[in-house]
């Protein structure tokens, strides 16, 4: 089976929303991670979600996923002290359900709403033919490390620069191995999946996606989602 990984557990610092955490605010009538997880319940490759929840919104989450008629999510499950923990909690939920030792799953952050079917399809076919798909777009800036007294200390080749994004996708079974060897070594802080599963020899392969799949982090991002759904829907210009 595939299955959504979806992670809600994120409380929103750098939006600054006064209260309530970014994935909850609503665009168009619908709360930000109901966007997302449509994407999930519309395409038929996907047989379950399990989401990731801060522990003190999970209700509210319910409420959402009724009014708005989900059906696919499994499992609601509270996030824990760091992102690599949050993600370690959804993973464990994701083995109660599973069926196969060849279970797909799709790691997706919930604050990225403007994932596509194509992207899913992609994302899951690149993990039967390769064992993993990370989604990347091109660096369409200049990529500059900066040291502590806040001076240059590297500008990377453009050429070879790539922003990761999500949907992050594996075998279940690799990445929850790779999060258990990570436990059993005390390396609890890791950015993403991606990350821990380089960090453990693995090979990733990247899956080029569009640009407009961006994770609303930022007040800016929530008004250039905007912009792209009225976009959609009233015209085709950009071929978005
Ligand atoms: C997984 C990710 O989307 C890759 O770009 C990103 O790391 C998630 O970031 P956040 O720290 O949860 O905002």
């Amino acid at each position: 089976m595939n299955i959504g990984l979806i992670f809600a557990g994120g409380s929103g610092v750098r939006m600054n929303t006064k209260g309530l955490p970014k994935q909850f605010l609503e665009m168009n009538g619908k709360a930000i991670i109901i966007h997302t997880i449509e994407h999930f319940e519309k395409c038929k490759a996907i047989d379950a979600i399990v989401i990731v929840c801060l522990k003190d919104y999970i209700e509210y989450l319910e409420d959402l996923l009724d009014r708005d008629r989900i059906t696919k999510v499994k499992k609601i499950v509270p996030g824990g002290s760091c992102g690599q923990e949050s993600i370690y909690h959804g993973l464990c939920a994701a083995e109660e359900i599973s069926e196969s030792e060849d279970d797909i799953i799709l790691i997706h952050d919930g604050v990225r709403p403007l994932i596509s079917g194509k992207l899913i399809h992609d994302n899951i076919n690149m993990v039967k033919e390769k064992g993993n798909a990370i989604t990347v777009t091109p660096a369409t800036e200049t990529i500059i490390q900066v040291g502590g007294e806040q001076e240059i200390t590297n500008i990377i080749d453009r050429k070879s620069c790539y922003t990761a994004k999500a949907p992050q996708s594996f075998y279940l079974k690799d990445i929850l191995d790779v999060h258990r060897q990570a436990i059993k070594e005390n390396k609890t802080d890791r950015i993403d999946s991606a990350s821990l599963m380089k960090e453990f020899g693995h090979t990733l392969h990247t899956l080029e996606g569009p640009t407009e799949n961006i994770k609303i982090t930022n007040p800016s991002d929530f008004y250039i989602f905007r912009a792209i759904l009225e976009a959609k829907e009233n015209s085709q210009i950009f071929g978005l």
